[in-house]
């Protein structure tokens, strides 16, 4: 049968090219897809490795590079170059087999066969010298090596890698899947661990494929792909290469080839979210960028696919933290649920709007809500003094929400007796009555005046639904950025969906923790045991900036929401690019002023205004750069003030910047006197152990902000540095 194979290099090349070129190369393919038989318009190449890649004519400048085997009608795309690269991409590459995976691979013959070369010249450097166990692989056994797949003739090579300096620059010319697990070695991971996330995982997604294709290979590694074996092999290359049914499924990925998730989920993404069911709730984390909000977008999908013929219209549940993020997820719904009819199964609304919605529909009337921080702090300020108790307005406003609205606590007597771990100074009976005192007067206050604050909204919601006992409004609920949410909310969540297979599937990751809410989901009766895993590819950062980000977070421990500690062991990046940039000032102005110098350059190289993003600590200094920026011409909105559609550089908050991601990102004003933001940090005084969780709030804050970026970083400050950065930057 005829199969069409799209590589993702091919549609992220595509991706960039100018709209009428993608035209032009949308023709192509279809005219080529309509009458390909013997090889129609492909140009083979003298001195081609591999004689089945060919090349296509686009334009006068632009070549397709295409995979055609002799016999059959099967095809891949796999490149769209300019004519020259292309040829020269083309007549270097052998498409292979994985002896693993039974996937194929792409190799670039010349320049291994070149790599291999210079070792054999290195007297006494080979495998087996005294030295290999201080190789990077030295301590990997060749039978592992071999087992995972790597092939046989590039053992040398492999085994000559001092360090991962050596292993990244083969990263373009080694077979895609082999440099997968040699980079999960080099990180740390076990053989089996490899095995098991890198290996294992593909090789499950082979019962996806079409049963006569499904019979391994047996032969070792490196041989070249006969025909009969092409469509199966391309079947078992989920996440690399996505097989178009047919005309409108190929107009319609060329038509959104930024939008790579919808169709090249890795294998262990697509493990998490179209796996049939689960027993219970189910977890994904990962670092920033490892597609955990693709994932529970297809795990909304998948379940929306399951559900029975007569489910009413919004029988799932997909909700976050904030409501711009929801707005973001029920746009991504729309790229990925075309189908207006399975779309409208799938409710997207943010946590604390639900709440609201839950609590209003049972009073009959609208809520008041008390938002304001500010104005909640100068209550709790009026309560102690009215009370003449000796607590600070900002230690009575965490102990209420994160020991008693957190534990649900109704009466002084559950107060006295409640755990307060997590809390850092010891409180007697006598100061928990006077704590309860004021809670007392100042939820009676909120009361009378009829106002809520969010968290208020969220507990009494929990009730309402709680009290309505088995009636519950979802079959399923799927959360993303999970860590952020209150117990308050997660009882709501709870209290949404009938405990029983797939009621919860939860998407998060504790590194990025800006709102200081910690949670045990076992204490609120959310057991992901079992069902919990880590995703360790990065698709949005380069792997430069990953590093240098993830060194902001080096002597942090960070719990994982479930009585352990979470980890970026593994976490890892698909590209390369520039180091971050980083930059001191002397004063405010002269560092906007290197900003916008730097901003315009950006754009200079082609980068559209809004797919800048420049994070800041605090609302004023934005303005600032927005209006300097403005002056310079170049066009710039505040997030959340304008229209989200304008053009422009996008100035935002870090708060504002979860979940978000651009080209191009700056962090400025990374001083010591605003990075971290005093204000935010509970006084060691106070309590200890809430001022240190506020520091690593903060330097969350800071890891989030810089995770944005997907091409280019470049943090900046004046005056004194802030102290979260490495000291080499301050030296
Ligand atoms: N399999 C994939 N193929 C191509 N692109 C992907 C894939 N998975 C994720 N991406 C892209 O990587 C970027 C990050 O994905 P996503 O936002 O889902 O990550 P995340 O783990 O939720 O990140 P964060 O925690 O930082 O918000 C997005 O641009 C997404 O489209």
């Amino acid at each position: 049968m005829a199969t069409l194979g799209i590589h993702k290099d091919f549609l992220l090349e595509f991706a960039k090219l100018e709209k009428p070129v993608q035209k032009r190369v949308h023709e192509v393919f279809d005219k080529f897809r309509k009458h390909r038989h013997a090889g129609l318009h492909l140009e083979k190449l003298e001195k081609s490795r591999d004689p089945r890649i060919r090349t296509i004519r686009i334009n006068q400048f632009m070549r397709g590079v295409v995979l055609a085997p002799e016999v059959g009608d099967s095809f891949l795309l796999l490149k769209v170059m300019p004519h020259d690269d292309a040829i020269a991409w083309a007549v270097k590459h052998r498409a292979t087999v994985n002896s693993a995976t039974h996937g194929i691979e792409l190799r670039d013959d010349v320049a291994l066969e070149r790599a291999t070369a210079g070792i054999d010249a290195l007297p006494g450097d080979r495998p087996g010298a005294a030295d290999d166990t201080r190789r990077l692989f030295g301590g990997v056994a060749d039978k592992d090596l071999i087992r995972l797949g790597i092939d046989a003739d590039l053992l040398p090579l492999v085994r000559h890698l001092g360090t991962e300096v050596h292993l990244d620059a083969l990263h373009k010319v080694l077979p895609e899947q082999q440099y997968d697990v040699l980079a999960g070695l080099a990180a740390g991971m076990t053989p089996e661990d490899v095995w098991r996330e890198v290996v294992a995982i593909q090789l499950e997604q082979r019962s996806a494929a079409p049963r006569e294709t499904r019979a391994p290979r047996t032969e070792s590694s490196a041989a070249p792909v006969e025909q009969d074996e092409f469509s199966a092999a391309m079947a078992r290359s989920q996440g690399r290469i996505a097989l178009v049914s047919g005309p409108d499924e190929l107009t319609d990925i060329l038509s959104r080839p930024f939008d790579a998730w919808r169709i090249f989920l890795h294998p262990s993404q697509r493990k998490l979210a179209y796996r049939s069911s689960y027993t219970g709730p189910a977890r994904v984390t990962g670092g920033p960028g490892t597609g955990k909000t693709v994932v529970a977008l297809h795990r909304a999908l998948h379940l929306a696919q399951q559900l029975p013929a007569d489910a009413p219209d919004e029988s799932i549940l997909l909700t976050t933290f904030t409501r711009d993020l929801a707005a973001d997820l029920r746009s991504n719904l729309e790229l990925l649920i075309p189908e207006p009819a399975l779309r409208a199964k799938i409710r997207v609304v943010n946590v604390d709007a639900l709440a609201n919605q839950v609590v209003r529909e049972e009073r009959g009337a609208p809520l008041a809500l008390l938002a304001a921080q500010k104005e909640i702090l100068n209550r709790w300020s009026r309560t102690a003094q009215r009370l003449e108790i000796d607590f600070t307005d900002v230690f009575l406003d965490q102990e209420w929400r994160h020991v008693i609205l957190a534990q649900d606590l109704r009466s002084p007597e559950t107060y006295l007796k409640a755990s307060r771990s997590g809390r850092g100074a010891a409180l007697s009976p006598l100061k928990r009555a006077q704590v309860w005192r004021a809670v007392e007067a100042f939820t009676q206050e909120l009361r009378r005046a009829d106002e809520w604050t969010f968290l208020q909204v969220c507990a009494e919601a929990a009730r309402i639904l709680q009290d309505r006992g088995g009636d519950r409004p979802f079959r399923h609920v799927v959360i993303d950025e999970a860590q952020d949410l209150h117990p308050a909310q997660w009882r709501m969540l709870r209290a949404l969906v009938a405990p029983g297979p797939d009621d919860l599937f939860i998407a998060g990751d504790t590194h990025q923790r800006i709102y200081g809410n910690r949670v045990s989901l076992r204490g609120l009766g959310i057991s992901v045991a079992g069902r919990s895993t880590r995703l360790r590819i990065n698709y949005r950062t380069t792997k430069e900036i990953l590093t240098w980000s993830t060194r902001l977070l080096a002597d942090a421990s960070v719990d994982d929401m479930d009585g352990g500690q979470d980890s970026l062991a593994g976490y890892r990046s698909a590209y390369r690019g520039a180091r971050p940039e980083l930059g001191g000032a002397a004063t405010k102005p002269e560092e906007i002023t290197g900003l916008v110098t730097r901003i315009s350059e950006w754009i200079g190289t082609g980068v559209a205004p809004h797919e800048i993003g420049v994070a800041v600590r605090y609302v004023q200094l934005g303005k600032d750069i927005a209006q300097a920026l403005e002056e310079a011409g170049i066009p710039s909105l505040v997030l959340g003030a304008s229209a989200a559609a304008v053009e422009g550089v996008r100035v935002g908050t870090m708060h504002r910047m979860k979940g978000l991601e651009f080209r191009c990102v700056a962090v400025a004003g990374v001083s010591d006197t605003v990075v971290p933001m005093q204000s935010a940090l509970t006084p060691e005084e106070v309590d200890p152990q809430q001022h240190r969780e506020d520091l690593m709030g903060e330097l969350s804050l800071l890891f989030v902000a810089c995770t944005r970026a997907r091409d280019a970083l470049r943090v900046s400050w004046h005056g004194i540095p802030s102290p979260f950065l490495p000291e080499q930057v301050t030296a």
